[in-house]
């Protein structure tokens, strides 16, 4: 037997494994590391994040990737050298990271690597006749597993696809195993680069459990951010949007996009919510003059009407739903505000309350994948989603 698959195949018999979850998020902000001790698998599994870092990305790693980044007109050769590259710098920063938390390599088990999306393409997006959904991650597992040394999973969402799926959001799966209550209907809420959410229910019917986009979290605020705000990556405990006022007529321009009424579950990306979309809604409205923060007042608003719009849309019945918040939009104190104004009934926690770092949750997400790559079985859950197992496996020789 080749030594590669026995190991593989002790590892996935191991009570306890270490699986090194990475995501790196529309945000490009960084890399998120999770170390996780995972144990079981299923609804039996059970993680404990040991050692958490978003290791921030250099200007240079941005600069590179974001001259391809849901860029249609992206220079080819350059997504060629970025598949490779990205994965070197990945492999860098797992490397260095290690060390710092003084882990040998050889305690890890898995790396559960996502990779950088730089494209996403479902078929409501693209519209071509005959053709797919599709996604495209780069940075990818083979040189992560040679580099490292460690047997690397990656590029998960293929087999979503595969299984006619849109790729994303897979957020589900792990919400599921992780965080379904038997006592409590819970709405996990990731407010990312694009904002999600799963909807858990207590009652237990799992054909009920879905997970879909809701539109932007903070890519468009961080866009016009970066954009207008020279130095500034993002707008930073919403100083700029607490300026402003909100324009109702920019505000309505931004909602009338046919994929806030499109049917759950949904995903997008910025291929859609960019600068241009915003171009686009102020021509729209007719709005030739206004201010930054005016226009920071609207996009923070936007980002929580669509949040609440499509909680709202999801639950109907007069039940108690708490939220537990993830993703850097939960540290934007008017965003937040919003969204408690706007979901009066609702509770609100952040999954600290359940014990995983609200900034790592997706870094856990892709551990849980992997781990069900290895040791799990496919799962069903509702709205028509794959029963799959999500994951590559690559050897490190
Ligand atoms: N103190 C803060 N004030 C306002 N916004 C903040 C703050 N801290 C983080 N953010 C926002 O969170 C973003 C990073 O979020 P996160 O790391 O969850 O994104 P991501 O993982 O790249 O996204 P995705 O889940 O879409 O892939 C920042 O770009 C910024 O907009
Ligand atoms: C294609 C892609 O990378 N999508 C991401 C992105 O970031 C948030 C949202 O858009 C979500 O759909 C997904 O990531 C999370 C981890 C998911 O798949 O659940």
């Amino acid at each position: 037997m080749n030594k590669n698959i026995q190991h593989l195949y002790h590892i996935a018999q191991k009570p306890v494994k270490h699986i090194l979850g990475l995501m790196s998020g529309t945000s490009l902000d960084g890399l998120d590391i999770a170390l996780c001790s995972c144990e079981g698998s299923g609804n039996n599994t059970k993680i404990k994040v040991i050692q958490f870092k978003t290791v921030p990305y250099n200007t240079t790693f941005k600069n590179e990737v974001k001259s391809i980044f849901s860029n249609r007109h992206a220079d080819l050769q350059k997504v060629c050298i970025l598949n490779e590259w990205v994965a070197e710098e990945h492999a860098k920063i797992i490397l260095s990271t290690l060390l710092e938390w003084n882990v040998a390599v050889k305690d890890v088990d898995i790396i559960a690597s996502h990779g950088q999306t730089i494209y996403h393409a479902p078929k409501r997006l693209h519209q071509l006749p005959g053709f797919n959904n599709a996604t495209l991650q780069i940075g990818d597992g083979d040189h992560l597993a040679v580099k490292t040394g460690i047997i690397t999973i990656s590029d998960f969402r293929q087999k979503h696809v595969a299984a006619g799926g849109e790729g994303a959001p897979l957020a589900a799966y792990g919400d599921y195993f992780l965080f379904a209550s038997e006592k409590e209907n819970r709405i996990m809420l990731n407010i990312g680069g694009i904002a999600n959410f799963t909807f858990l229910p207590a009652n237990g019917n799992i054909e009920q459990i879905f997970c879909s986009d809701t539109g932007p979290g903070n890519t468009l605020m961080d866009a016009y951010i970066q954009n207008n705000f020279p130095g500034q990556f993002y707008d930073e405990n919403a100083a700029i949007a607490l300026k402003g006022k909100v324009i109702k007529a920019l505000l309505d321009s931004l909602k009338a996009d046919t994929f806030f009424k499109t049917s759950f579950p949904k995903t997008i990306g910025p291929e859609l919510f960019n600068l241009a979309y915003l171009e686009q809604a102020l021509k729209n409205a007719n709005i030739h003059q206004y201010s930054h923060e005016d226009v920071m007042a609207t996009l923070n608003l936007f980002t929580a009407e669509t949040i609440a719009e499509a909680i709202h849309a999801t639950i109907h019945s007069k039940q108690e739903y708490t939220i537990y918040c993830s993703g850097g939009g939960m540290h934007n104190p008017l965003l937040m505000h919003h969204l408690k104004q706007l979901l009066p009934n609702f509770q609100f926690k952040t999954t600290n309350d359940l014990n995983i770092n609200p900034d790592a949750k997706e870094a856990v997400l892709f551990a849980v994948l992997a781990n069900e790559c290895i040791s799990g079985n496919g799962l069903a859950l509702g709205k028509g989603q794959p029963a799959i197992t999500m994951g590559k496996i690559s050897f490190p020789n």
